[in-house]
């Protein structure tokens, strides 16, 4: 499929070479040989029952009509048989149409969701995901454009080519009349025929329209998907901003749709360009024929049968449904296409410029020996967003030592979240190089890097997974149930969530989500504990660098203080990188980064950054004070 443009660019719509739609046949591999094959047959019954059906009805007439009436009713048996069973057979075919053409549609829309969940899971980077076009792609083909997915397309086009085909039949068999008037009148049908499809669907027409105004469209269906939902209902209640939703909806709803109605209204204005093809073609046809009867110069089966096929070479002028959702499909296939060529020839988790690794499960642990934590060096790392206009990180040098405890500090925007994707390998630098015990991250190969860390982010995933399917992903390759149970118990204690589980309705079992029979969903500290547990586990089944970037933010003081004493516990061996804004935990760490201007400004025990008197100091004094009330 070629295509030039993306959606909702500036510079105007994709475009789609007639090979193109074409290609979109290509995709028909994707579903079972024996569902292709039964759609085929349908397709070609439906193509070849009208013109037969148009023979017999000819040979009847011309039975009844010309033949003698003694025997008409005899010789007539046969013909009126097979017009049943051609009935019969048109019938049944149109009846499996639709369900063999959605069959073979969901399943190349399966196969081809499957396909991308895996470039998703596996070969894209989340640096790499996390690109908009990437989402935007991803979004194009599981959702499809406009609800019409690449699969649809395909379907579509076949149907599209057997309507094609259908036509030329019909024109072939007018032909038997006369060739000079069933091939001009082949050329106006299918010019009608094109000259529609260029109004309403294809590029230049209303599709045009639609396509740039789609990033519109996602705005209203955020919108809508807003105030459906659950999340922000409490919001918009107390905020009061149920009329704003409303109106808003309505205000770029407008603006979607109105261009698109005028532009609707003007096409419908130029169908007097199509009546008169009409007009040109069929009149024509019709007096021909009429006028060759006149002079007797067709018997009553050719008349009726010459006006049968006319009728059905008329008929492929039509512009069906088809042809709108080849054009929105094939917007979703493009984005399929996208895909596979900058994902598709990509091993398993690779990372561009990184060594080829087997798949994460493979590398993680089966027991509980901790590997030995790694010296990990940041030398001059520069690291910018792309879509961010300056360098988050710039220059930055850091040493985190084989088991040292360190916490990490910085304002607000102050680059430690980057900080921690950038260690955990999810993005990587531009400049400076990020090592482990001397070697590359990159260059060990991510899913090993990966299989040697436990990492609880700042907002972790709330998987609707059972509570101990939620802690027990921690590491998914600890299959012995004896380890996994203790190392499963010893996560829960450790995160200080063991009481939290075993108050769950259906305790460790309750799916954490209240959209579950028996499930429940937990307070924001609840699931921060559960993420813990499942960090806990990750380290307790072998990772040897724990990373957690504010992991007790919503925890209240006691918890707060339990973790932190176990945290320490349970890394005792293990390298904590602990990022936190909360300095009662971080004095008790080995050493303290200052984050400010995109490098470790301070570093240094909580001792010596107090008798430096910077901003630690600054901060942790300011912090002091407000505990304790002293600051007005
Ligand atoms: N995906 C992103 N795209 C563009 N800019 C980003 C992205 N994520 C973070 N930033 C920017 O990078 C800077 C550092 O963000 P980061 O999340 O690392 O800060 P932080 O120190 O962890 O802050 P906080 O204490 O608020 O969690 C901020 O200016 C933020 O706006």
């Amino acid at each position: 499929m070629t295509v030039t443009e993306r959606p909702g660019t500036s510079s105007g719509p994709p475009r789609f070479s007639p090979r193109g739609d074409m290609a979109l046949l290509g995709l028909l591999r994707h579903a079972g040989t024996g569902s292709v094959a039964a759609l085929v047959l349908v397709s070609v019954l439906q193509v070849a029952a009208p013109l037969a059906v148009a023979y017999v009805l000819g040979a009847l007439a011309g039975l009844l009509v010309d033949g003698a009436a003694a025997t008409a009713f005899d010789h007539a048996l046969g013909p009126l048989l097979a017009l049943a069973v051609m009935m019969l057979l048109t019938q049944a075919s149109s009846a499996l149409e639709k369900p063999l053409r959605d069959r073979v549609t969901r399943q190349v829309d399966g196969r081809v969701r499957h396909r991308v969940r895996r470039i998703a899971l596996d070969a894209a980077t989340p640096a790499e995901l996390a690109e908009q076009s990437v989402q935007d792609d991803l979004e194009l083909v599981t959702k499809g454009y406009s609800h019409h997915t690449a699969g649809a397309a395909a379907t579509a086009q076949l149907a599209l080519c057997f309507r094609r085909a259908a036509t030329v039949a019909a024109a072939a068999a007018l032909a038997v009349f006369s060739w000079w008037i069933a091939l001009p009148a082949l050329v106006l049908v299918l010019a009608q025929n094109a000259l529609l499809r260029r109004q309403w669907a294809g590029t230049g027409g209303i599709r045009t329209l639609a396509l740039r105004t789609q990033p519109l469209q996602r705005r209203a269906d955020h919108l809508a998907d807003t105030v459906t939902g659950a999340r922000a209902a409490k919001e918009i209640r107390i905020f009061g901003l149920a009329g704003w939703f409303v109106s808003e909806y309505e205000r770029v709803a407008l603006a979607r749709f109105t261009p698109l109605w005028s532009k609707r209204m003007r096409v419908m204005g130029e169908q007097w360009i199509v009546l008169g093809m009409s007009a040109l073609t069929a009149v024509p046809v019709f007096v021909l024929i009429a006028m060759a009867a006149a002079r007797g110069e067709l018997t009553a089966a050719e008349l009726l049968f010459h006006l049968r096929v006319a009728l059905l070479l008329l008929a492929g002028s039509a512009l069906g449904l088809e042809p709108f959702v080849v054009d929105y499909g094939k917007v979703s296939a493009a984005a399929y296409r996208r895909l596979l060529d900058r994902f598709g020839r990509r091993a398993p988790a690779t990372v561009p410029g990184g060594t080829v690794e087997a798949a994460p499960a493979a590398i993680r642990r089966t027991d509980t020996v901790a590997t030995a934590p790694p010296m990990i060096r940041f030398t001059d790392v520069g690291f910018g967003y792309p879509n961010g206009d300056r360098q988050v990180l710039d220059g930055l040098n850091l040493e985190i030592r084989a088991g040292e405890k360190l916490a990490i500090v910085g304002l607000n925007g102050a680059g430690k979240s980057t900080l921690v994707r950038l260690l955990t390998g999810l993005q990587s630098p531009q400049r400076g190089r990020i090592t482990a015990d001397g070697a590359d991250i990159a260059a060990l190969g991510l899913p090993a890097w990966w299989a040697r860390l436990a990492v609880v982010f700042q907002s972790p995933v709330r998987y609707h997974l059972s509570a101990e399917d939620n802690v027990r992903l921690g590491n998914g390759a600890l299959n012995d149930p004896e380890i996994a149970d203790r190392t499963l118990r010893e996560a829960l204690d450790q995160a200080e969530a063991r009481e939290l589980v075993e108050a769950l309705p259906d305790g460790l079992s309750s799916v954490l989500s209240a959209g579950y029979r028996g499930g429940t969903d937990l307070s924001g500290g609840q699931w921060q504990k559960i993420a813990l547990a499942r960090a806990f586990y990750a380290a307790g089944s072998g990772a040897s660098v724990v990373v957690l970037d504010e992991p007790t933010a919503h925890l209240d003081v006691k918890a707060e203080l339990g973790v932190f004493r176990k945290l320490i516990e349970a890394t005792a061996d293990r390298t904590l990188v602990l990022i936190s804004h909360r300095f009662a935990t971080v004095r008790h760490a080995d050493r303290i980064a200052v984050l400010s201007g995109g490098r470790v400004g301070e570093l240094g025990t909580h001792e010596e950054l107090l008798a430096r008197g910077g901003d630690y100091a600054r901060w942790y004094h300011l912090q002091a004070a407000l505990v304790h009330g002293r600051v007005s």
